[in-house]
């Protein structure tokens, strides 16, 4: 669906045959899952201190570090950025309290 998320969802992939010692993203899979995870929190947390530091630039460079981990744990689990876009899309048609109504049991 993106371009950007499409070639590096592709990359991504190829690294799965890469060497941890030639490769950052070989290195997350070899660590496994909790360091991709443990990675995830990081960046989240450092996109929260850009933002409240209202630094605009550094928000940009944080969610860039965000997603891109975000992505390598799709990867990781089989997913592609497809899905996620999908269900965004899926979304598009509900207002927030239908969707916030469709999760309540
Ligand atoms: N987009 C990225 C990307 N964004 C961030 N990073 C890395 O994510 C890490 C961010 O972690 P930190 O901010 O904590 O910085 P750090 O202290 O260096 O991190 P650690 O070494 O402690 O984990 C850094 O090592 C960045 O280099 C990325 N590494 C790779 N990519 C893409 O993934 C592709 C494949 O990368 P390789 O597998 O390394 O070839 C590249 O061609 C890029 O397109």
């Amino acid at each position: 669906m993106n371009n950007t998320l499409t070639q590096l969802a592709q990359v991504l992939e190829d690294r799965k045959q890469q060497t941890a010692d030639k490769s950052y993203v070989a290195s997350l899979y070899a660590k496994g899952l909790d360091t991709i995870l443990k990675k995830i929190g990081e960046e989240a947390t450092e996109t929260v201190i850009a933002a409240k530091n209202g630094d605009k630039q550094q928000i940009i460079y944080e969610t860039a570090d965000l997603w891109f981990h975000c992505l390598v744990l799709l990867a990781a689990q089989g997913l592609h950025p497809d899905d996620v876009l999908a269900e965004l899309q899926r979304r598009f048609g509900l207002s927030g309290l239908e969707e916030k109504a469709r999760r309540t049991p």
